[in-house]
């Protein structure tokens, strides 16, 4: 009887440890973490130096308990322009075809927005790349970005370089701050255009996964000049290049060889969008990134590198998986081009570069 007991009760006892451990395990350990309030590190493949920041397992995440990221609640009592039904942008299309925000000054009321987003108050991180001689423009980038981007928000630059020594001092508002991640130098500007997928890999499996809710890749060769708001955050959200807005998609400088997984054939296309300021949700970024680095790995295997390197990749992705929102050029302007009159307000701008002088191989 003893015994009969006995072995029924060890049965039971290994049938629930194992039910156990394929429940937390299965999912896989994001899952099992977040469930449990906290988040965690995948071990990354590679490896950057990340500058005075050390390398966590495991951690308490409690922002995910305060907030859901797709909540759209602003407190009672909060004073704004009644929204029309009939009065918009008429100059302008504001709703793509597949019913996603075309975001135009016009279309959002800051105060409603500001209210919305600064409730779940979200992290956001800002990933921009200053090698060889483009640490030059961080200052100016910085400095402008504290004026104008997500003003009143925590806001984390993520500065990768291979020169620590040259990012400058910058005085940052409250909740928000700087962070240091070393990188090669490179000898070609391709490497370091395309290099940026793969350190940000690298660096959001290490950091800041742990870190952030929203994540922006940028270029740096930029300055804000204008609001750079909450109107901008989405799941994912991406800026239609302003030089391709009104033309017809058989212009877009999409890959055209077939050899390259960013092949895009001439019939097919919704919008030209630029690899210089795209965000979203911090995973989906993370998945996009990492398509792009993959992507490009199997073009470098078959010996082909997409005409427009990470932007082609990111233009494939989109045209498949559409954005959650187009940010339209005010997003990024250029202080090449003149501005017409669509474009109301230049939020932030492309500065004028001599591409022989600051690039390691020179021109474009
Ligand atoms: C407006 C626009 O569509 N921009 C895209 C265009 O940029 P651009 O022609 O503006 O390229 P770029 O020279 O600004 O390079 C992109 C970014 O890479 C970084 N960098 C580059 C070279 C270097 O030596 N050191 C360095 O740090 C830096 O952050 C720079 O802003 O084409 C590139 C790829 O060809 C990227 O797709 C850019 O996003
Ligand atoms: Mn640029």
């Amino acid at each position: 009887m003893s015994s009969y007991i006995s072995r029924s009760h060890i049965l039971v006892f290994v049938f629930f440890l194992i039910l156990g451990a394929v429940y937390v395990w299965l999912p896989g350990c994001e899952t099992f973490c977040q469930r449990f309030g906290k988040v965690c590190n995948d071990e990354p493949k590679l490896e950057p130096k990340v500058a005075g920041v050390e390398k966590t397992k495991c951690t308490e995440n409690v922002e995910w308990k305060k907030w859901r990221i797709q909540d759209l609640q602003h407190p009672p009592g909060l004073r704004y322009d009644q929204p029309s039904t009939q009065k918009g942008r008429t100059d302008v299309n504001s709703v793509t075809n597949w019913n996603a925000p075309l975001v135009w000054e016009g279309t959002f009321d800051p105060v409603v927005i500001d209210a919305i987003y600064k409730k779940m108050d979200p992290r956001v991180a800002v990933v921009v790349f200053a090698v060889g001689k483009y640490t030059r423009f961080l200052k100016a980038f910085l400095e402008s970005g504290e004026k104008f981007f997500l003003v009143d928000f925590r806001v984390t630059y993520y500065i990768f370089t291979d020169n620590e020594k040259d990012v400058p001092s910058v005085k940052m508002g409250a909740g928000r701050r700087i962070s240091v991640v070393t990188v090669p130098s490179a000898n070609r500007w391709q490497d370091v255009v395309l290099g940026r997928m793969k350190w940000a890999t690298a660096t959001i499996d290490k950091q800041i996964r742990n870190e952030t809710d929203y994540l922006f890749m940028m270029d740096i060769d930029s300055v804000f000049h204008n609001r750079f708001g909450a109107e901008s955050l989405s799941q994912l959200s991406a800026v239609l290049h302003r030089g391709y807005y009104k033309t017809g998609r058989k212009e877009f400088p999409y890959e055209r060889r077939r050899e390259s997984t960013a092949y895009i054939p001439y019939e097919e296309g919704d919008y030209y969008y630029t690899a210089a300021v795209w965000g979203g949700y911090l995973e989906d970024m993370y998945k996009l990134v990492k398509y792009c680095y993959e992507q490009s790995q199997v073009d470098a295997e078959n010996h082909i590198e997409a005409v427009w390197q990470e932007e082609s990749h990111l233009n494939k992705y989109l045209l498949y998986n559409k954005p959650t929102k187009v940010l339209s050029p005010e997003y990024l302007w250029s202080d090449y081009d003149k501005i017409p009159s669509d474009i109301k307000v230049v939020r932030i701008s492309q500065l004028v570069k001599n591409y022989a002088e600051v690039r390691p191989n020179g021109g474009h």
